[in-house]
């Protein structure tokens, strides 16, 4: 396969079968010609910055309304011990309410507003790559009055550095969703694991942002589109920028049950998942290990390697820790 991060132009007739292949061969691609407003993005930047820059307890207080596990969080990602040399604040669609910082709201708002534009342009296209009639539908799932939309943005500022260079930013984990949407400064430190396990550095571009798959997009599909494991490695030395990212997750209502799609299969193919709701499932999720393979108690089929989708190949390649 090849080793470097798939290149879609978002505006290219050919973006829907190039989309198509990246998310069977990576699950992610780097998309250009995105059309994200440059002054929303930078405006969020600056606001989360500012944010992060404020005193731990007013961090804490100031996101004390956004009911857990929304709000500000440092070092502790899940419940589950996971730690990593990284601050967050993690928000659902609406936060004009809260009581964070009145420009830090604003700014989330709007650029949860371009993010879901683009977000929903690329589940279109991810649906007519794979030659559905439908191409509105995974774009219905994550855009219904009841969906699962969250804005993550990732700070690892240096004071967190937990170890030595090579430590965790954020450890290795696939994103529970049907896809996330990420734009980050231009400081490394992203990784994505490939088919055979090794791992690849994504090179930072602030112009760009990149999609991954995620889980249940993954059970959608059957398999044809990956769920890609990725982790953020901490970056070495004091005078570098720390790297901010902001992360779109799109994830379904909690009463969306969640099964390959029958215009999907063909007779004769297997059928590697049963059916969950999103809401269990992300539930279950939130009991895991953030490293866990959290699809594997809904596979049906273990099959041999050969006859194994890759989906399902890497699946039962990265299953370290049993989910509880
Ligand atoms: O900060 C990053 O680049 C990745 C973060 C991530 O994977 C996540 O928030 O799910
Ligand atoms: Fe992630």
């Amino acid at each position: 396969m090849e080793a470097s991060i798939p290149v879609i132009d978002l505006l290219s007739p050919g973006s829907a079968g190039a989309i198509a292949d990246a998310c069977g061969s990576h699950g992610f691609f780097k998309a250009v010609n995105h059309g994200m407003d440059v002054g929303i993005v930078e405006t969020l930047e600056a606001e989360a910055r500012s944010f992060f820059a404020l005193p731990e307890g007013d961090k804490l207080s100031s996101s004390a309304d956004l009911s857990k596990p929304l709000g500000y969080g440092c070092r502790s990602i899940g419940t589950n011990g996971d730690v990593g040399s990284v601050e967050y604040l993690l928000v659902s669609t609406v936060n004009s309410n809260s009581t964070m910082p009145i420009a830090l709201c604003n700014a989330l708002d709007e650029y949860m507003r371009i993010v879901q534009e683009v977000a929903g342009r690329v589940l279109v296209l991810m649906a007519e790559g794979l030659g559905m009639k439908d191409t509105d539908v995974f774009r219905g799932m994550v855009q219904r009055n009841d969906s699962d939309e969250l804005l993550r943005v990732n700070h690892y500022p240096h004071s967190l550095r937990l170890e030595a260079p090579g430590s965790t930013g954020f450890g290795e984990h696939t994103d529970p969703q049907l896809m996330s949407l990420l734009r980050s400064n231009s400081v490394s430190g992203l990784q994505i694991a490939l088919l055979d396990g090794t791992w690849l550095p994504v090179a930072p571009d602030a112009e760009s942002i990149f999609i991954n798959v995620g889980d249940v997009m993954q059970v959608l599909t059957n398999g044809r589109y990956r769920s890609v494991r990725h982790r953020v490695v901490a970056q070495a030395g004091e005078g570098v920028l720390s790297r901010l990212s902001m992360v779109y997750f799109g994830g379904p209502a909690p009463t969306e049950w969640i099964v390959p799609m029958p215009n999907l299969l063909q007779p004769q193919d297997t059928i590697f998942y049963k059916g969950f709701w999103w809401g269990d499932y992300k539930t279950a999720a939130g009991r895991t290990k953030l490293a866990a393979c959290r699809l594997e108690p809904f596979l049906l089929h273990q099959l041999a390697a050969r006859e194994t989708p890759q989906s399902a190949t890497v699946l039962l390649l990265n299953t370290t820790t049993t989910p509880e």
